[in-house]
């Protein structure tokens, strides 16, 4: 059984994809965190931007098999042949409920596949653009992939830990605390990301464009 919060057609927001028509499929859960707010100053991950708890969505739900979701999300994607089809899977933790047999339903519709993770948990094969985005301490388990995207700053992960590791591309996302009880400001996250990127060249500033431009 699947668990979906929410799926939906739009622009990926974020990293190397950004600006590429995508359906979103946001599973519920995560391995880091609850989600309820009273359990966010204890959790592993603190500055999550998402609500994943539940299947109360726009068009979430609970999905028997592969075959049922892939039918569904695909109905997402535009009726066109126009460019290849593109799905991203975000959560949440994508990989406690991502598995082969979903991927390979995805593709026999014709997706490029990509995952938006934490990396602490290992990913099934036949991924087309696996994102790693490390939170504090927690072990990666998954070291290579498309796209590692460090949310900065953050004082238990410096963008030095990783800039070794096997990824094509290596963003930094600015922190949005916008909506924590003591949120430092977000400008001050996107200067700080700035320079950073500006005297570590191998680094690329990743904005989340949904969220300047008013989308899901
Ligand atoms: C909500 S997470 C879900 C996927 C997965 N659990 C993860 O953490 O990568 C999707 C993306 O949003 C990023 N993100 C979460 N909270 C953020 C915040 N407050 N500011 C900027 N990016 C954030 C994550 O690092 C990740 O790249
Ligand atoms: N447009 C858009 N792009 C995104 N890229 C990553 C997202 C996520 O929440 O994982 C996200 C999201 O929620 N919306
Ligand atoms: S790991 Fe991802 S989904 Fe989980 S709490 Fe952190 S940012 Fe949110
Ligand atoms: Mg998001």
């Amino acid at each position: 059984m699947y668990h979906v919060k929410e799926a939906f057609y739009t622009l990926q927001g974020e990293g190397a994809q950004a600006g590429r028509a995508s359906v979103f499929c946001r599973f519920s859960g995560c391995n880091l965190w609850s989600g309820r707010e009273k359990d966010r100053s204890s959790a592993q991950c603190q500055f999550c931007d998402t609500d994943f708890i539940g299947t109360d969505g726009l068009n979430g739900g609970r999905f028997h098999d592969a075959i049922t979701l892939a039918i569904y999300l695909q109905a997402l994607w535009p009726n066109t042949t126009q460019g290849t089809p593109y799905i991203v899977f975000t959560g949440g933790e994508p990989l406690l409920q991502l598995d082969k047999a979903l991927i390979d339903a995805l593709h026999e519709k014709g997706f490029d596949i990509a995952v938006e993770t934490n990396g602490t948990l290992p990913a099934p094969e036949g991924i087309d653009w696996l994102c790693v985005s490390p939170k504090g301490r927690n072990p990666l388990v998954i070291t290579q992939g498309q796209e590692l995207k460090l949310v900065y700053p953050q004082d238990t992960a410096a963008p030095e830990e990783f800039a070794d590791l096997a990824f094509t591309h290596f963003f930094l996302q600015p922190m949005d605390s916008s909506f924590l009880a003591d949120s430092a400001t977000v400008e001050k996250a996107v200067s700080q990301t700035t320079e950073y990127c500006l005297s570590h060249p191998q680094w690329r500033l990743s904005m989340q464009i949904h969220k300047i431009a008013g989308f899901a």
